[in-house]
């Protein structure tokens, strides 16, 4: 029998043939092997430690790509620090640099796709090809809905007081912008929320929404990082103008260092810097008074693009730091109050127990121990429950060197902080030491006393002598305590604040008699140098002799000093009002 085809139903078979091909092609692309994973970065460095992994395609992307030795496809982040491809290779895992297979393969699979599609669209009548490009669609603008109703309010966020007190007043900001357009005031645009991970800078956006009752968009900044050109600037522009559509709005940006990061010329991203440019002309565009407030989170400040940090755009910075003893206290209290926890259990105790603990850490903490306790059906959350949970917490971690502080680096960092803050209130009761701490800021430094001097155009010769001798506190008092050979290099931020006040003085403001009233930048300008030796001298003992003189207040004071250092050991953070207490009591005492 001879089958007769017409032209055109030739063309129709060819076409349904070729499109079965190219489908196929797509499936074994997409679906053929099983959906990647996201492993959380914790988790997966457990798989490498397990020899699990087999292959890592290494890419400077915030995201990772790679594949297990079953076969499993995962996806995790990409912590980019220098020893990590060194971790990689000694666990045996495979390294490929140029990831063929995530980019290249996933460039084919959407060649293919487009071309299902275009093909499809041509093909298929009209209703079912306006279904697919309204599929396509979604594809190419996955931005955030809306969440509405945000329940998140502030009591859901326990300590991280300082923080909460400055989104107070943005909530005022956003329920009555017409309040400050009267006095003329500008409405913050951007605040960059910045800490360590799990510190509850999400929980602290949501809460700001939450209080205020508008939507809240949520996006992270890693969502935009893509290989469609022009496309995350895009996202942004509808990001917004659907922002626009609601009068007042929290927009939350999370991981915005993954758009923001430093230019540094040579690993510039071309794509990257059209989303940041985006971002920074939508910002600049908002009216006065549109309610909308843009807040970022990010993990390290010191890396972000300066042009985000300007005014009119993140011009706020708000720290979110980890939890101290007391706030520990809370977030324990907040995330058991629903959870069967056995009366022995002391919270307080625990709190103590879980130094540099952050608040997802002690929430997981608390979820760890109510699985355990689930699985064996006990009738309540109890002490075992909650210490094997402790060791998971803390075997999941990334050895960072936090839980390997030492008791005998508290106390040298207790005693260095006090000495600070003891120093300022001896020399200069005038400024203000409002947190004394010795848990470690974002910025590395072990502990840290803050300490504000008064709002002045000039600074007396006395007030930069004072600077200095609060400077070298924390040296001096290492030295009383621990001896001479003992001293540490804790030190060295002081020493080097201290070194550029000096010369300063001495340069530039005529504050010493023997290099007297003149301008040394401009002395070596005319001379070719010549006077160096004299300069150095004269801050050596300059230096020399107000060193002496801050170990010998510290030293007259030295039960201050210890009641100080034990008091920051106890409670870990003291404030003012703590400090002045600690003062007077120990001076009524002596009297
Ligand atoms: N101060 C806190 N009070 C109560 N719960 C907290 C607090 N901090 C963190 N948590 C708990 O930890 C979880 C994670 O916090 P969140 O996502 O806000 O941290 P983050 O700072 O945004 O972290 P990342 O930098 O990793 O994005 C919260 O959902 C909450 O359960
Ligand atoms: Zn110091």
């Amino acid at each position: 029998m001879k089958i007769r085809m017409n032209k055109k139903t030739l063309i129709t078979v060819m076409i349904i043939l070729s499109l079965s091909l190219l489908v196929g092609i797509a499936y074994f692309q997409f679906m053929g092997k099983d959906e990647p994973v996201v492993l959380h970065y914790k988790a997966f460095m457990a798989q490498v430690r397990e020899g699990k992994v087999e292959t890592v395609y290494y890419v400077d992307d915030p995201k990772l790509e790679g594949r297990l030795k079953g076969g499993q496809e995962f996806i995790t982040d990409n912590p980019r620090t220098e020893g990590f491809k060194e971790t990689l290779l000694m666990h045996n895992v495979k390294v490929e640099e140029n990831s063929a297979n995530s980019i290249v393969t996933n460039i084919v699979g959407l060649i293919g796709l487009v071309a299902v599609f275009a093909g499809m669209a041509i093909f298929m009548s009209k209703q079912s090809s306006r279904q697919t490009s309204m599929e396509f669609n979604k594809m190419s603008s996955i931005e955030a809905a809306p969440q509405g109703d945000i329940k998140v309010t502030f009591a859901s966020v326990a300590g991280n007081e300082e923080a909460k007190e400055s989104i107070m007043d943005l909530v005022d900001f956003l329920q009555n912008p017409e309040k400050y357009v009267k006095y003329g005031a500008r409405i913050p645009r951007g605040v960059i929320l910045y800490g360590p991970p799990g510190t509850g800078k999400t929980l602290l956006a949501k809460a700001l929404a939450g209080e205020a009752g508008v939507p809240f968009y949520a996006v992270s900044g890693s969502d935009f990082v893509q290989i469609y050109a022009g496309l995350g600037a895009g996202r942004i522009r509808s990001l917004f103008k659907k922002a626009r559509e609601h009068q007042k709005c929290v927009i939350f940006i999370d991981e915005i260092d993954a758009l923001g990061k430093k230019r540094d010329g040579m690993n510039g991203n071309d794509e990257n810097d059209r989303t940041l440019n985006a971002l920074l002309t939508e910002m600049s565009g908002f009216h006065e008074n549109e309610g909308i407030i843009v807040m970022a989170a990010t993990n390290r400040l010191d890396t972000l693009d300066e042009a985000l940090l300007r005014p009119g755009r993140f011009d706020r910075q708000i720290e979110v730091g980890l939890p101290d003893v007391n706030a520990r206290h809370q977030i324990l209290k907040l995330h058991s109050s629903k959870k069967p926890l056995s009366p022995g259990i002391d919270l307080g105790r625990l709190a103590h127990e879980t130094v540099y603990f952050s608040g997802a850490e002690l929430e997981s903490l608390l979820n760890e121990a109510a699985i355990l306790a689930a699985k064996q059906n006990a009738d309540q959350i109890k002490h075992e429950h909650i210490d094997r949970a402790y060791y998971t917490v803390i075997a999941g971690e990334e050895k960072k060197d936090r839980s390997a502080i030492s008791q005998e680096d508290r106390e040298l960092i207790a005693y260095h902080e006090a000495g600070h803050a003891l120093i300022t209130k001896m020399v200069a009761p005038e400024n203000r030491v409002t947190k004394v701490t010795i848990i470690p800021s974002t910025k590395g430094a072990g502990g840290f006393s803050m300490n504000i001097a008064p709002d002045k155009m000039c600074r007396s010769k006395r007030e930069m002598l004072n600077q200095i001798r609060i400077s070298l506190g924390g040296r001096a008092a290492e030295e009383i305590i621990l001896g001479e050979d003992n001293i540490t290099t804790g030190a060295s931020n002081d020493i080097e604040k201290a070194t550029s006040t000096i010369i300063a003085m001495m340069k530039r403001f005529g504050m010493n008699q023997s290099t007297g009233l003149l301008n040394y930048d401009v002395v070596y300008n005319y001379s070719n140098g010549g006077v160096d030796r004299v300069m150095l001298d004269e801050c050596k003992k300059t230096m020399d002799q107000l060193y002496e003189e801050t170990k010998s207040i510290l030293s007259k004071n030295i039960h201050l000093l210890e009641k100080i250092a034990q008091t920051l050991l106890e409670r870990e953070t003291i404030n003012e009002d703590d400090l002045d207490q600690i003062i007077d009591e120990n001076l009524a005492n002596a009297m």
